[in-house]
């Protein structure tokens, strides 16, 4: 006999001890292009913001009661409507989203706001800079998040798809060696990596030149890049978040995952040709994925922080 559960009993095991976990809602990948035409120079800031909403929203998820939630198409509206003021820096722009969510709905204790940043520079136009007339940079984008817990304000700024390469100064050797390796030691490599990086401020850093450390924190990275020889992506990666610390005492801890994007010398034996690590092979698959935190020795580390900064899709 197969045992059948009474409509009680599946209540009862659906809903017994079970409780909301932690959650947040809100407007996601708000694209909002914000153009200052003061003068007929235009400015333009080009962002993607996503807000999202702590607090007490059982009601919403327990009870079918909306009371409590802000709409999320508000959420959107409020990006909009404070760009009308412009955006300054990323940080700024989101900071005053969440201190105003916060200060406006009692209930909304905290949340978290991100932002991609988009920069578009001024095509030159017979050897003049252009008014009006942009071309997106492709370098890399710029990444911002602002977690609000209460009163407190967590800052962590950062930037991805910042590819770099160098063509020597780059090897890889003093690796164990087992039936499975196959691969051959070098002093003499193409180093290849896209640069995902984010940074975070330390505790109380909410009204520090955010656009400017940008500029310098990216500065840094492509100097210590390319600055010594390479005995591996990690010693790289170390020498780069190193340097970030050393330049900036309001960043607590910078983290970085870089793919290894592995750049093979083709053989060209077969067609009676040499090949003295000229003609490379740049695999987009597999990677070496090398990732790391570089931090200050007793600095608090803050899980929950990085965690809120790390979207889900
Ligand atoms: O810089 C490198 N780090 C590694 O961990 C590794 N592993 C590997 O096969 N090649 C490389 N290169």
């Amino acid at each position: 006999m197969t045992d059948v559960l009474t409509t009680a009993q599946i209540t009862e095991t659906t809903t017994g001890g079970i409780v909301l976990g932690p959650n947040q809602y809100g407007k996601a990948e708000v694209r909002v292009v914000k153009v200052t035409r003061d003068t007929d120079r235009h400015e333009i800031e080009d962002l993607n913001v996503t807000s999202q909403l702590r607090g007490d929203l059982e009601g919403a998820h327990l009870a079918g009661d909306n009371a409590h939630v802000v709409p999320t198409d508000t959420q959107k509206n409020t990006v909009y409507a404070f760009a009308r003021d412009g955006v300054g820096s990323p940080e700024a722009f989101l900071l005053r989203l969440a201190n105003h969510f916060t200060s406006e709905f009692a209930w909304i204790t905290g949340g978290r706001w991100l932002a991609e940043s988009y920069a578009w520079e001024r095509i030159v136009l017979e050897g003049d800079e252009h008014d009006h007339a942009f071309v997106r940079t492709g370098q890399e984008v710029r990444t911002a998040g602002v977690v609000a817990d209460g009163d407190a304000r967590h800052i962590v700024s950062g930037l991805k798809d910042l590819k770099v390469l160098k063509t020597t100064a780059s090897g890889f050797e003093g690796y164990p060696k087992d039936r499975y390796t196959t691969l051959q030691e070098t002093n003499d490599r193409i180093l290849a990596t896209s640069v995902a990086t984010q940074w975070r401020y330390l505790p109380g850093i909410v009204d520090a030149d955010f656009n400017a450390i940008y500029a310098d924190v990216k500065r840094i990275l492509l100097e210590e890049f390319s600055r010594r020889y390479s005995a591996a992506l990690q010693t790289t990666l170390f020498d780069m978040g190193k340097a970030v610390l050393e330049a900036h005492p309001e960043i607590g801890e910078i983290r970085f995952s870089m793919p290894n994007s592995h750049h093979f010398v083709v053989d060209l034996s077969p067609f009676g040709l040499d090949n003295p690590n000229e003609v490379f092979y740049a695999a987009d698959r597999p990677y070496g994925l090398i990732e790391a935190t570089v931090t200050r020795e007793g600095l608090a580390p803050a899980p929950e922080v990085w965690a809120s900064v790390v979207p889900f899709v």
